[in-house]
């Protein structure tokens, strides 16, 4: 019961005050205080009955408002003992979101079945966005005259540290508003009438999108995928001005899902209608031509357009997705793209039996039984809202997506997204308000990774310091650990601040890919475990 509500049925008038009958008894005359609650002089039995009726009344609903005051702070205080804070760090598409998702999936997975619907609209999105920048692709090369001329000739590779172009890898956006200038191979592509009806047939997408974007609502923001234009740096003010994307993004994806939870007096959006299902349904064929047809993969490939290794990636599941009656299956769910904007709190009570407290003999009271996540935008200009966070979490989970070492940040696409990443983890490392909590890197994406280095993608085209060494999964791991722990070793040895020393700081370094939900649960089960044991040993100090 909240105050307002105890309160509202008995405003008190001048007569009536909420103050209990017990203390007129105890009042003396000399009291001021007595004048006022005293009974009105000359009071017939009736008003007399009916006054002691109601101030029993206000004194019941007063103890009731005590009794739940008194309950509510020891629910804090207890909650407070059991609760771990973790802040998920990292640039934005290194999988924060996706490792909260996999938490809920595995321990609270009663929640997550149940939400599993809201899903609906985000993954249809993600499917459609694929489909537009094929359209987007296609319309370039078709408003080509036919017999261009284009001179050959192939772009110089991305360096690493920073160079200093301003194009950037078509790989690093799930979606753009303006289509990719076409390469001189992907003007060559010869394209026929049949792809001048698809790009026809299939244009209602555009206004299908902007649907999604409505039902999915007040909660979500087709906005520049990030305002390099105000210049924000690794963690502060620094970059210059650079060209804007778009990218759909959510304030918070609890309100835009219509979830339970962060305002709950705000309308819930509607499912994706009727008609939204009935267009994608009609165009399944279509976008399934447009998807398997030889020549648009080639000019894909050519104009270097990877959608396949793109964020929400939903095309080889067209004819599911587009089925009458279509619900997200938790893979799906763990795959769908929403970028997230602001910070996002998200409190998950571990379900008993779901690997969760049945599996680790945790008591529900007791330290581990409840986290509270908080799952943070990583585009620049929303790491300064990460600050007030640093304070008071137990841990850090770091997720630095290393197959991105060819890839440049959409919001400035002057700097390579490893790069990035690493000048970002030097500055956790050095925040004097982290000292206290546990780090833990997952060193993200190695499907990825793993599909990049067997394309023949070179890693040390983009990164000189890698040398000669093999162009192996495993090696580029154990090389990129060991930067990640060499970032750390330097901070040991510099002075220590905020007293604490960072050398006494306990991180763990996983290798993850964390669409992959059964490994990942695995990890994530070492992680908790860890997390609560770094608390348990310090509280013993304490
Ligand atoms: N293949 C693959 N995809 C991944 C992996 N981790 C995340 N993704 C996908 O990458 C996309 C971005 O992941 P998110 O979790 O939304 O990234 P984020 O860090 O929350 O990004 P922001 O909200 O923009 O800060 C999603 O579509 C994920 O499914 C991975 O290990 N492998
Ligand atoms: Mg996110």
């Amino acid at each position: 019961m909240s105050r307002r509500l105890a309160h509202a049925p008995f405003p008190p008038t001048h007569k009536t005050t909420a103050m209990p009958a017990r203390i007129s008894h105890r009042s003396q005359l000399s009291d001021p205080l007595s004048a006022v609650i005293a009974p009105p002089v000359g009071e017939s039995a009736a008003a007399k009955q009916a006054r002691v009726a109601r101030e029993a009344e206000e004194q019941r609903v007063s103890d009731a408002i005590d009794d739940e005051l008194r309950r509510e702070r020891q629910d804090r205080k207890k909650r407070g003992k059991r609760e771990v804070k973790v802040l998920l760090l990292g640039q934005s598409e290194s999988g924060k979101s996706t490792v909260l998702k996999n938490f809920r999936l595995k321990y609270a997975p009663a929640q997550w079945k149940a939400e599993l619907q809201s899903w609906r609209a985000v993954v249809q999105l993600n499917l459609v966005q694929n489909v537009l920048t094929i359209l987007d692709v296609l319309q370039e090369r078709l408003s080509l005259p036919e017999a261009t001329e284009v001179p050959t000739g192939s772009s110089p590779p991305s360096s690493f540290p920073t160079g200093s172009r301003t194009s950037f890898d078509s790989t690093i956006s799930d979606i753009t508003t303006a289509p990719p200038a076409l390469s001189p191979a992907a003007a060559k592509v010869q394209l026929s009438q049949k792809h001048r009806i698809l790009l026809l047939r299939l244009s209602p997408l555009r206004k299908v999108a902007e649907d999604l974007r409505r039902v999915l609502g007040a909660g979500a923001d087709f906005s520049n995928a990030d305002d390099a234009a105000h210049g924000y740096g690794v963690l502060d003010d620094t970059g210059p001005a650079q060209p804007k994307r778009k990218e759909f993004a959510v304030r918070g994806w609890i309100s835009a899902l219509g979830l339970k939870g962060e305002d709950e007096n705000r309308p819930v959006p509607d499912s994706p209608t009727d008609s939204t299902s009935e267009v994608l349904s009609s165009l399944r064929d279509d976008i399934l031509a447009l998807w398997e047809d030889t020549d648009v993969r080639a000019l894909l490939r050519a104009a270097d357009v990877r959608i396949e290794d793109r964020a929400g990636f939903f095309l080889p599941d067209t004819a599911r997705i587009t089925a009458p009656g279509y619900v997200p299956s938790d893979n799906d769910v763990v795959r769908a793209r929403l970028r997230t904007m602001g910070v996002q709190e998200w409190r998950v009570v571990l379900e008993q039996g779901a690997g969760g407290l049945g599996g680790s003999g945790l008591a529900s009271d007791s330290f581990g039984a409840e986290w509270v996540i908080y799952d943070v935008g990583g585009s620049r200009s929303m790491r300064h809202a990460w600050l007030p966070y640093f304070d008071a979490v137990n841990a850090i989970i770091f997720l630095a997506p290393i197959s991105c070492f060819d890839e440049r940040l959409a919001e400035d696409p002057r700097v390579n997204r490893l790069e990035d990443t690493l000048l970002l983890w030097k500055a956790v490392v050095k925040s004097p308000l982290l000292r206290g909590c546990t780090l833990v890197v997952f060193l993200n994406k190695c499907d990825l990774l793993k599909r990049k280095l067997q394309s023949g993608i070179m890693v040390n085209r983009h990164m000189l310091s890698f040398g000669n060494r093999p162009n192996e999964v495993g090696v580029v791991v154990k090389y990129l650990k060991d930067k990640f722990k060499d970032i750390l070793r330097a901070d040991a040895a510099s002075p220590a601040l905020g007293g604490i020393s960072a050398a006494a700081r306990t991180t763990y370094l996983y290798a993850t890919s964390v669409t992959d939900t059964k490994a990942t649960a695995a990890t994530l089960n070492i992680v908790r475990d860890g997390i609560i044991r770094e608390h348990l040993k310090h509280a013993e100090f304490v």
